[in-house]
């Protein structure tokens, strides 16, 4: 069966149904990773997106019961080239087009995924809906009754409605309160390896709900610039002088809360190999990224907030896009990218080290 993919500027590519029939719309955003789809696939903070992935072989491995980064697939819509016909391997429980077919997930197969990837490089980030039933004209009219990414408040979306715990593996040593603004299944497992307990708690969690060691933000879609809560929150964190730790959405989160502003970038870091330079320690590390939205701090070795000095600790070689911050006065740091790594290279794995060592400080 033909689909259709029709980005807001027009543009249009002819593929196959491929997964779920129907339409599907949201912000058409690239991912890089040559590993990884079916993380990819179930991470929250792709909700709302329509994932191109510039891999040109996609479900090789099929799918399997481990690798869910959350209770189900969140992509908006996936754009693939050549996708596998018969999977194979050894934890495969099934293929990755009827995985999508089950969760009702309209993806598109046989498109140029390198030209449509050079087309919003280019032309930046834009709304896009795929379809196996309507007309072009129609299909591009529905594309522009959808919102835009910016603006977007997302969180109340995919934040789990009761908390939950993952207990530490081994000694016990902390416990850790983790806001859930979009939480991967993998960052609670990377502290239970250090003897840290997790409570997840809804987005909606005041402080009075937290009797924790420390607090922990999480990754998560949507425009931070929305997050007023998670910000608020953080504030009265930093105020407690509780340890903090944030990831990607938290990073935002935390920066804001220092009183720096957030911008969306031009097409986004969504892929598995980015150099990210440690400007304290002045190592490279390759990283995971999945952000769309960045924080807009000076690189000044010092700046100060109303929490004391802060200082741009981590930044991304390849566009010197601001990829960590950290507290110099208080125990709060955060970072842009995924020391989780779920998919992806573990070169920023020290990080949850470095956390567990600012609780126990
Ligand atoms: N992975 C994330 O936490 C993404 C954060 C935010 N939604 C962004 O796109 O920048």
């Amino acid at each position: 069966m033909t689909a259709l993919l029709v980005l807001e500027d027009g543009r249009t590519f002819e593929g196959e149904a491929y997964g779920a029939v129907g339409e599907a719309f949201g912000e058409a955003v690239f991912n890089t990773g040559m590993t990884g789809y079916q993380e990819t696939l179930t991470d929250p903070s792709y909700h709302r997106q329509v994932v191109v992935m510039t891999a040109p072989h996609i479900g090789n491995t099929g799918v399997n019961d481990e690798d869910d980064e959350s209770g189900q697939i969140w992509v908006a819509g996936y754009v693939v080239r050549d996708p596998a016909r018969s999977p194979s391997n050894w934890r495969s429980t099934g293929g990755l087009a009827d995985r999508l077919k089950k969760e009702g997930i309209v993806g598109i197969s046989g498109i140029d995924t390198r030209a449509l990837t050079r087309h919003l490089r280019e032309r930046g980030a834009m709304r896009v809906g795929i379809s196996t039933t309507l007309s072009r004209d129609d299909l591009l009219a529905t594309v522009l009754e959808q919102p835009a990414m910016e603006g977007s408040d997302l969180v109340g979306e995919v934040t789990t409605k009761e908390p939950y715990t993952v207990a530490a593996e081994g000694e016990h040593r902390f416990t850790v309160a983790a806001i859930d603004l979009g939480i991967k299944r993998n960052t609670p497992r990377r502290l239970a390896a250090r003897g840290v307990t997790t409570q997840v708690l809804p987005a909606t969690a005041t402080i009075d709900d937290i009797s924790a060691d420390a607090v922990f933000l999480s990754n998560g879609p949507g425009d931070p610039a929305t997050a007023d809560h998670a910000v608020e929150l953080t504030k009265q964190v930093l105020d407690r002088g509780i340890p903090l730790f944030g990831i990607c959405f938290g990073n935002q989160i935390l920066g804001r809360a220092l009183g720096f502003g957030t911008y969306k970038l031009k097409y986004g870091h969504h892929g598995i190999n980015s150099p990210v330079l440690d400007r304290v320690t002045g190592k490279v590390e390759v990283t995971a990224h999945n952000h769309g939205f960045a924080v807009d701090a000076p690189r000044d070795r010092r700046s100060e907030t109303p929490y004391g000095g802060v200082e741009v600790s981590h930044v991304c070689l390849n566009d010197d896009v601001v990829e960590g911050v950290r507290c110099l006065d208080a125990r709060a740091f955060s970072v842009q990218y995924h020391p989780e790594a779920a998919a992806g290279p573990h070169d920023a794995d020290y990080l949850f080290n470095r956390f567990v060592e600012v609780i126990g400080a």
